[in-house]
């Protein structure tokens, strides 16, 4: 058996004490395995750190950040990184890491050629092979999709830009939904960001009736609709159609509904064809989508390896229109793509050609204060500013929260305006349960209605389908959205607490793995099923077969179902983390927060869970810093893409 070194030891104990994932230092072993030369420390130390920060969402290590304060990468003690420093010989600066690096043959340092090395060094970036790649092919193709030409007729343009939204009036401000549908018409890759209500799809549905409008034979053009859940997909189908509805009056002769009659909308996973066996999907580049236009919502979701394999199978003449909310959590995969893509999506950063170009085609002068250097991407993304749904306390909240005002934020939610929002500052858990099953003072809305239509049960004679739909509808008014999963304030203890008091009242027998009215959560794909990570469905009698259960999914028009013991991976969803209710709202989101907030609970996390309330949010903290240590954290992901394609256009 070989000799374990100081380094390695060091990195064993750090996973004995849970600092460390266990696949870290075993990846570390299998890099130093490959090569018969005795691995120097910093390759041992490199290698497990950028296998530990993969499994924490980043897609790189960036040399810069192993100094001054190395423990922050990885929320350690200063301690802990100066005992690995006292066991091993460690360079002092990311030249001296480089350096190091470089001598290994284990490394491939760009841009010498590639000979299948596990692990890229590319400037101060050191990445696991397999997200260099992802980064690489991701980066080039939306700056050549970005700088492609899409030749618009700028008249044609104008003209059913002014007849979708209006002329230009006055007004100081430029009109962004006219914006974002004039440059998506430039080139083939644009980025419609925007907050919760700012008119995401209600643009995306302009912008499509724009592209069947413009398109030399509109009956040709094959138009797809993509998000990366199920419940997302068919909210992006279900508000695309009724925006395609209102604009009836307004496309003269176009036949905009038998056009989108047959438009599909699916996930990410089942447009590119996933399979449970391998990472490789059905279509790729030598096997391409065929589709003319690609729209995908809620694409902060997005992560790396999915958004490489997007564009991987998309051709490079079709177009692909992302929209999302540069602001919301990142997946928890590692990449924060749309981030990353949108760096410069505020201050805009156009050209004086994109500039020129937006105010021929929209007729509006573009103030002076959004002309930048930005890169290619840059020149096709637009942020829509004004939101329409979350004018009030909701909004407000969210936009003190994501500009990191934690005074500002907690004199909103101390305020309980209307009761739209509340604050219980020193909650215990049985509060929750309380909010849970009975909602609080001036937000009814909670599980009650839902556990009600179960007791009730189907009518008996027929209309067990209606049931079923009022039962998902009414589980979708309300959800408790957790920060972590583990311990008694994460899903695990909340959705254990909310059983065990639910069978106590005799409301529900949560006994054995299966009861009537378990809510589940899928938590792995299975397209033979049809079911994809993150699907909610309600678990119901069979009114077929005495004595068995399905699980019913609600997808838009239609209710499918499956036999409960056909799902082996599934978790109780009446709590839900904050990353799997991202693409979904309810009307009323109580977010839960731990004692002590780790790292991860960020801005962006609390951000995400206030942006999922439509009427009404509760905050439960059980220590009241802990909100606030989160407001002011940033959440920051190490990756090259916001580098590589921010250069000049
Ligand atoms: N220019 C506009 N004029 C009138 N109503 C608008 C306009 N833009 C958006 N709306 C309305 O505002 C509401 C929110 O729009 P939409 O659903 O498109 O926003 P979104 O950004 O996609 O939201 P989400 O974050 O939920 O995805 C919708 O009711 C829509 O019809």
């Amino acid at each position: 058996m070989t000799q374990l070194s100081d380094i390695q030891n060091e990195l064993h104990a750090l996973a004995e004490q849970g600092l460390l994932r266990r696949l870290s230092p075993a990846f570390s072993a299998f890099i130093a395995s490959l090569d018969t030369a005795p691995a120097p420390d910093a390759l041992l130390l490199c290698s497990a750190l950028v296998c530990e920060l993969e499994g924490r969402g980043h897609s790189c290590l960036d040399l810069n950040d192993l100094h001054p304060h190395p423990g922050r990468l990885l929320s350690w003690e200063a301690d802990t990184w100066r005992a690995l420093q006292a066991r091993g010989e460690l360079p002092h600066d990311a030249r001296a890491w480089r350096q190091a690096l470089s001598g290994c043959r284990q490394v491939r340092v760009t841009p010498a050629p590639d000979q299948q090395q596990p692990l890229v060094l590319d400037g101060d970036r050191l990445y696991l092979r397999r997200y260099w790649c992802d980064e690489t092919l991701v980066a080039e193709s939306v700056t050549s999709r970005a700088r492609a030409a899409g030749s618009p007729d700028t008249a044609a343009l104008r003209d059913w830009l002014d007849r979708l939204f209006g002329a230009a009036a006055g007004s100081d401000e430029p009109d962004w939904q006219k914006a974002a549908c004039a440059l998506a018409l430039r080139s083939h890759f644009s980025i419609i960001t925007g907050g919760p209500g700012t008119g995401k799809t209600y643009t995306a549905a302009r912008l499509l009736a724009l592209l069947y409008a413009l398109a030399p034979d509109a009956r040709e053009l094959r138009v797809a609709l993509a998000a990366p859940t199920g419940k997302a997909a068919t909210r992006l189908k279900q508000s695309i159609d009724g925006a395609l509805a209102d604009l009836a009056g307004k496309v003269g002769e176009l036949p905009l509904a038998e056009l989108t009659a047959g438009m599909p909308a699916t996930t990410l996973h089942s447009l590119l064809g996933a399979r449970p066996d391998t990472r490789r999907p059905r279509h790729h580049r030598g096997n391409p989508l065929d589709i003319d236009v690609l729209i995908v919502d809620e694409a902060s979701m997005v992560h790396l390896e999915m958004m490489a394999a997007l564009l991987d199978a998309l051709p490079a003449p079709a177009r692909l229109i992302l929209l999302g909310d540069k602001d919301q959590l990142a997946s928890v995969e590692a990449g924060a793509v749309l981030g990353d893509l949108c760096r410069d999506a505020e201050e805009g950063a156009w050209s004086d050609e994109t500039m020129a170009y937006l105010h021929a085609a929209t007729g509006h002068a573009i103030p002076g204060r959004y002309r930048g250097n930005g890169g290619p991407v840059a020149q096709q993304t637009v942020m829509l500013r004004v939101s329409r749904r979350f004018g009030g306390p909701i909004g407000a909240l969210a936009r003190a929260v994501n500009d990191g005002e934690v005074e500002a934020a907690q004199a909103v939610l101390r305020a309980r305006e209307r009761g739209v929002l509340a604050w219980n500052e020193h909650a215990r858990q049985s509060e929750v349960l309380d909010l849970a099953l009975h909602g609080r003072e001036g937000a009814p809305a909670s599980l009650a209605r839902y556990l009600a239509l179960l007791r009730a049960g189907p009518p008996h004679e027929g209309g067990h389908e209606q049931w079923v739909r009022e039962v998902l509808a009414a589980f979708d008014e309300f959800r408790i959205l957790c920060a972590v999963r583990a311990g008694d304030w994460g899903v695990a203890g909340i959705n254990a607490a909310i059983e065990a008091r639910l069978t106590e009242t005799g409301v529900l027998a949560c006994r054995g793995e299966w009861y009537p009215g378990r809510p589940v959560m899928v938590t792995r794909n299975d397209p033979g099923l049809g079911v994809y990570n993150g699907d909610v469905g309600i678990t119901l009698p069979d009114p077929g077969r005495r004595g068995s259960l399905r699980v019913y999914f609600g997808a838009g028009d239609t209710v499918r179902s499956v036999l409960a013991t056909r799902l082996p991976q599934v978790e109780t969803a009446f709590a839900m983390t904050v990353h799997k209710v991202q693409g979904s709202e309810f009307l009323h989101a109580a977010l839960v927060l731990p004692p002590v907030a780790p790292q991860l609970i960020a801005r962006e996390l609390i951000y995400t869970g206030i942006t999922r309330a439509r009427e009404y949010f509760t905050l439960l903290s059980p220590e009241p810093a802990v909100a606030a240590e989160a407001i002011a954290r940033r959440t920051t992901r190490a990756s090259g893409l916001e580098a590589r394609v921010g250069g000049e256009s």
